[in-house]
């Protein structure tokens, strides 16, 4: 049996009254890449942030390469695991800090001594010499902050990314080039992807299987050959596909 990286069962989050996910189960192979999608308020982002431990999780459980997890709490172990890449390169980094020090950072959390080779090697694995370490994230362009983010991401050798629309806030002709050097990271390095997108263009062209959210709940899940031939079992996942005009309009 092909071992889960990432294995949730039945996960409930809430705010207040309400239940922004509402038991959800996915059980994610080593290696695979993995699609999120659906309207806007469907849980998608509430998901990625509850396995990351940004949103408790009140009920159900999480296990991550068979480790088991809770709550909030998520331990140094976890984030050598599991890294997350967020929409909003501008939010994600901080403005005043030079990619050295953004770099820096995590290795220095995680006690990593070879910190000059693995920034060199980070740099160079997302497109940017080392021309870019002594800048400050403020001078950088939104592709090339998350170059920044997906470095910052990988220079701690994760096996998981969890990718929150890493690519909606940046022009058509950047996104391609982020979702290829997402998607050469992923091979060279053998990683799991949990991706979250509105888009599903690019879930078709990212992902193996992809699970649908509608008000906190999967409402489907399935392989990628079922999505592009558009045998889908709901409604609501034919209106998605419609509403994604791109989507159509290139698989027609
Ligand atoms: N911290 C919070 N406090 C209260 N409500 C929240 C919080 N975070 C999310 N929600 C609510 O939970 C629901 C799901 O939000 P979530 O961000 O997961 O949706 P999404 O599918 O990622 O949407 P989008 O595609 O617009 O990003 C929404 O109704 C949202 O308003």
């Amino acid at each position: 049996m092909t071992m889960s990286a990432l294995s949730i069962r039945n996960m409930v989050v809430s705010f207040d009254e309400f239940r922004a996910l509402d038991t959800v189960s996915l059980e994610i192979p080593v290696g695979e890449s993995f699609g999120i999608v659906g309207e806007s308020g469907s849980g998608k982002s509430t998901l990625l942030r509850a396995v990351a431990g940004l949103n408790r999780f009140e009920s159900g459980s999480l296990e991550v390469n068979g480790r088991a997890y809770s709550g909030w709490r998520r331990d140094h172990e976890f984030y050598r695991t599991v890294q997350m890449v967020f929409q909003d390169p501008y939010g994600s980094l901080h403005p005043r800090q030079t990619v050295d020090r953004l770099l820096l950072e995590p290795l220095a959390i995680h006690g990593f001594t070879d910190t000059e080779a693995r920034i060199e090697r980070a740099l160079e694995e997302v497109g940017l010499g080392s021309g870019f370490r002594f800048r400050f994230s403020h001078q950088l362009s939104g592709g090339q902050r998350q170059r920044i983010a997906i470095a910052r991401a990988l220079i701690l050798e994760p096996k998981i990314l969890l990718l929150d629309e890493p690519t909606s806030a940046l022009d058509a002709s950047i996104q391609a080039e982020i979702l290829n050097l997402l998607e050469q990271a992923r091979k060279d390095r053998g990683l799991t992807f949990i991706m979250v997108s509105h888009d599903l263009a690019v879930i078709s062209h990212m992902c193996e299987r992809l699970a649908v959210m509608k008000s906190g709940k999967v409402v489907e899940t399935m392989n990628v050959e079922q999505l592009r031939r558009h045998d889908v079992a709901t409604d609501y996942t034919r209106k998605l596909m419609v509403a994604s005009e791109g989507f159509v309009r290139h698989e027609a």
